[in-house]
C-alpha cells in the first residue's frame, strides 16, 4: 500500500531526550569518582553522554561562548580568598546562580535536546545546603535563584559522614569547612551541617540514596547501574 507523507512530516533528526544525571554529596563522598566512572561507562555502551564539572567551560562548536563562560568560571572559582571575602556571601550566591544558569543554558539543555546525556558532578544542591548553614543569606532567596535550572532525571545522593570522608580525603580546602578554621574539627562541623541539609532535600526530592560508607567504589558503581537500568532504561 502506498504510504503517504501525512503521517512521517517528523522531522529528520529528532533524538530521544538526554537524561540529566546528577550526583550530590558532601566533599569527599565519591561524587567525582563515580561520575567519571558512569560517564565512561555510557560512552562505552553506546551512548553518548557528557561529563559537567565545576571546570567545564566549552560550548560545543562556539569559541566565543566557551571564552565568555571560561571568564565567568574564572571570576566565580578562580579567585583568590581576599576578593572571596571582600565581596561577600550574597555577590557569591548570585555569581554561582549566573554560573549555573550558563551551564545550564549553554551546555545542559543543549545537549539533552540533541540526545547526549549528561551527568553533572558540582550540582548547585550543595550550593543551596552551603547557603542554608550561613544565617545571613536567606534561605528562600538562595532556593529561588537556582529554581530554574533544568531538573535532573536521577539524582544519585552519597551519603557519608564528615568523618569518614576526611578519612579519605586526608586534605581539605578552606572552602570546605566553610572558612571556619583548619583543624580536622572544623571540616567535621561543617560538612556533617551541609550533610543534615541534604539530607532534608533528600526527603522531599526523590533521590537515590546510598550509605557509602562501607561500599568501594566498584559496589558505589554497580549499585548505580542497577539504577540506571531500572530508572531510566539505561543498560551499561
Ligand atoms: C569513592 C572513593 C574515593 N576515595 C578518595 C578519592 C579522593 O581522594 C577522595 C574523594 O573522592 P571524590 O570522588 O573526589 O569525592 P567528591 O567528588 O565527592 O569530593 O576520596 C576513596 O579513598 N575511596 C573511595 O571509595
Amino acid at each position: 500500500m502506498e504510504r503517504t507523507n501525512m503521517t512521517n512530516a517528523a522531522p529528520l533528526f529528532n533524538p530521544a531526550r538526554g537524561r540529566e544525571i546528577t550526583v550530590v554529596g558532601i566533599d569527599g563522598a565519591g561524587k567525582s569518582t563515580l561520575a567519571t566512572r558512569l560517564h565512561q561507562a555510557l560512552n562505552e555502551a553506546g551512548h553518548e553522554t557528557i561529563l559537567i564539572g565545576k571546570h567545564s567551560t566549552e560550548v560545543p562548536m562556539d569559541a566565543e561562548l566557551s571564552a565568555y563562560v571560561d571568564r565567568l568560571n574564572a571570576l566565580v572559582y578562580r579567585r583568590d580568598a581576599r576578593v572571596a571575602q571582600a565581596c561577600g556571601d550574597h555577590y557569591w550566591l548570585l555569581a554561582l546562580a549566573a554560573w549555573y544558569t550558563l551551564q545550564d543554558k549553554l551546555v545542559i539543555q543543549p545537549a539533552l535536546a540533541a540526545g547526549t546525556h549528561v551527568i553533572l558532578d558540582n550540582a548547585h544542591h550543595k550550593i543551596l545546603a552551603r547557603y542554608a548553614v550561613n544565617p545571613d543569606v536567606s534561605t528562600s532567596l538562595a532556593e529561588q535563584v537556582f529554581a530554574h535550572l533544568t531538573e535532573p532525571d536521577l539524582v544519585f545522593f552519597l551519603r557519608i559522614s564528615a568523618r569518614d570522608a576526611l578519612a579519605r580525603k586526608g586534605e581539605f580546602s578552606s572552602l570546605e569547612t566553610g572558612h571556619s578554621g583548619g583543624a580536622d574539627e572544623d571540616f567535621i562541623r561543617y560538612q556533617d551541617t551541609v550533610l543534615a541539609k541534604l539530607r532534608e532535600h533528600e526527603q522531599r526530592g526523590g533521590w537515590l540514596s546510598m550509605d557509602v560508607t562501607d561500599m568501594d567504589r566498584d559496589a558505589v558503581f554497580k549499585t548505580a547501574a542497577e539504577a540506571l537500568a531500572d530508572r531510566l532504561q539505561l543498560a551499561i
